[in-house]
């Protein structure tokens, strides 16, 4: 799907990112982990392009059209409905108008959003702007969803909806790129988990290896927090 080689972003104060080498395969959901300000959201932007970095990155196939990305701020827009908000996005991207209104329909329902497909943006829940704002991501139907913290905010019912879907969209081809702190999210739907910490990439790996390895040395049932917290805490801590 893509190479990322040497990658490094520095920003005036910080390196977000440094020398961030990784190939991501087509087939996956990738989880980034590390604690905040481990250069994940940084990463993402380098992956979309909306930073500049040393370096280099190489799609190989697939364009920057195909990639959707749902950003951890919210990116929709509130004086627009969410029928609006979906066919603005779906313009964006240059699809088909018959296309985008079909689509937007399905997602909207998908999403739960039916009753609200006219109402404003700035009108609805903090959850129902979050569950917006994924898809928009998905109005083009990309080859790879790139998700920084998409359920915060979200109700535990919903959470479970759209983690299946998210899930089901894998599972039919969608590559997923997915950050986030809640990592019951993270070890249900990612494949593979590339830790983070300060920048630097510190351990990647498949996620049920990487879990299994973690029960055998513990002599226990672990979980993906349990790996989370041995490979990215310090000494002392
Ligand atoms: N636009 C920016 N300008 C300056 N520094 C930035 C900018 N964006 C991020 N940074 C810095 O880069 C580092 C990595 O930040 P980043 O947002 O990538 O981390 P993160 O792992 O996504 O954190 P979180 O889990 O808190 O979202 C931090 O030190 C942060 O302060």
């Amino acid at each position: 799907m893509m190479e990322l080689k040497h990658v490094t972003k520095k920003y005036k104060k910080s390196l977000a990112l440094i020398d961030f080498s990784y190939h991501f395969e087509n087939g996956n959901a990738y989880g980034i982990l590390g604690v905040n300000g481990a250069g994940k959201s940084t990463l993402m932007n380098c992956i979309i392009q909306n930073v500049s970095f040393d370096g280099e990155l190489n799609y190989t196939d697939l364009s920057i059209w195909d990639i959707g990305y749902v950003p951890q701020e919210l990116a929709i827009y509130p004086e627009l409905s969410v029928m609006d908000n979906m066919l603005f996005f779906a313009s964006v991207y240059k699809v088909d108008k018959g296309e985008a209104r079909e689509r937007s329909v399905a997602l909207i329902e998908k999403a739960g959003l039916k009753e609200k497909i006219s109402t404003k943006a700035s009108k609805l829940s903090g959850g129902m702007k979050r569950k917006l704002n994924l898809i928009t991501g998905l109005v083009h139907d990309p080859k790879l969803l790139i998700c920084d913290e998409v359920c915060v905010g979200i109700d535990p019912i919903s959470r479970k909806e759209i983690l299946e879907y998210l899930k089901e969209l894998k599972n039919g081809g969608l590559n997923i790129i997915y950050t986030s702190h809640y990592l019951d999210e993270v070890e249900y739907l990612c494949d593979r988990i590339v830790f983070l910490d300060k920048g630097k990439l510190v351990l990647e790996g498949a996620t049920k290896k990487l879990i299994g390895e973690m029960s055998d040395a513990e002599n226990k049932e672990a979980d993906l927090s349990d790996v989370f917290v041995k490979v990215l805490r310090k000494d002392g801590e």
